[in-house]
């Protein structure tokens, strides 16, 4: 069974290195002529996989926006996971999980057993209760060739007071979550299934993200104010590990199916050549 690293390496050689976020804002249904209910979330949802699913290496749908609609929400990100998969994306659901180690096994058949109707490329997860407590994700994800993308540096101002603390043996938060994380993919190849959440507004913060061997999913461009001319100065010899996402930056070119690619194009080879500069 070939792992998610090499899946995506794959993904990101074949279609470019991007991410696009399938996030139903209620302003951004509005702007595409949408009601803010059900069928409107489908519509909305069916149009970016119609416009990304056979061009995105990553796509990412958000699951709050689809899960504020209820369990006709969630039919509907169910539907969505499965339309992006049979036209070649691979899909990274954002839906930040994390518990007690027990639990945690519970998310990881939701989202990483094949037999789940739920089940996807990759998830995004939360180490605040300890990356250990991670753990059933990562065996899961390594036995059926899933990614888990673990929050270590995240876009929001807010974040730093947590993340930035120093712990007792004078790491920070962050640094002790990307070095166990490190520890995951060692040795792994072409590269590790266990990625980071780094984004791309925190600036040059000093941390050590050398030994990750994994991607770096790097959220916040756009409408955050990210750029990826900033992608340098956040990620230094880091750079060739990145996978940039964009969310609403392209959906706000919808409906029309047309722009919303001609959008995904410019924010690729906006990518392309501040990757390529490494
Ligand atoms: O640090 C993080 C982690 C996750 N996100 C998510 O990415 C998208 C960003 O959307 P934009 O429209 O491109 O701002 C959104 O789903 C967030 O929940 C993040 O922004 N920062």
């Amino acid at each position: 069974m070939e792992s998610f690293g090499a899946r995506l390496h794959r993904a990101v050689a074949e279609r470019g290195p991007l991410c696009v976020g399938i996030d139903p804002h209620p302003g951004l249904l509005a702007r595409w002529g949408l009601r803010d209910d059900v069928d409107g979330l489908d519509r909305f949802a069916r149009t970016a996989v119609e416009a990304l699913g056979d061009r995105i290496a990553v796509v990412k749908p958000q699951s709050a926006f689809f899960e504020r609609f209820g369990a006709r929400g969630v039919e509907i990100l169910e539907s969505t996971i499965r339309q992006l998969r049979d036209a070649g994306s691979l899909v990274l659901l954002d839906v930040k999980r994390g518990d007690i180690g027990s639990t945690v096994s519970a998310y990881a058949s939701a989202y990483l057993d094949p037999s789940s109707p739920l089940c996807v490329d990759a998830l995004t997860a939360s180490p605040y209760l300890g990356v250990g407590s991670l753990a059933p994700m990562f065996e899961l994800a390594a036995a059926h060739g899933g990614g888990v993308f673990v929050l270590a540096l995240t876009s929001n101002p807010e974040g730093a007071a947590v993340q930035r603390a120093v712990t007792a043996d004078g790491r920070t938060v962050a640094q002790t979550v990307i070095d166990e994380i490190s520890q995951l993919n060692r040795g792994a190849e072409p590269v590790g299934s266990f990625g980071l959440v780094v984004g791309a507004t925190i600036g040059d913060t000093g941390h050590d993200l050398s030994g990750v061997n994994g991607p770096l999913l790097a959220p916040g461009l756009g409408a955050q104010g990210g750029t990826a001319a900033d992608l340098r100065t956040v990620f230094g010899a880091s750079l060739p590990s990145v996978l940039p996402s964009y969310s609403r930056e392209v959906l706000s070119a919808g409906p029309d199916v047309a722009a919303l690619r001609a959008a995904a194009d410019r924010v690729l080879a906006d990518c392309r050549a501040a990757l390529a500069t490494s």
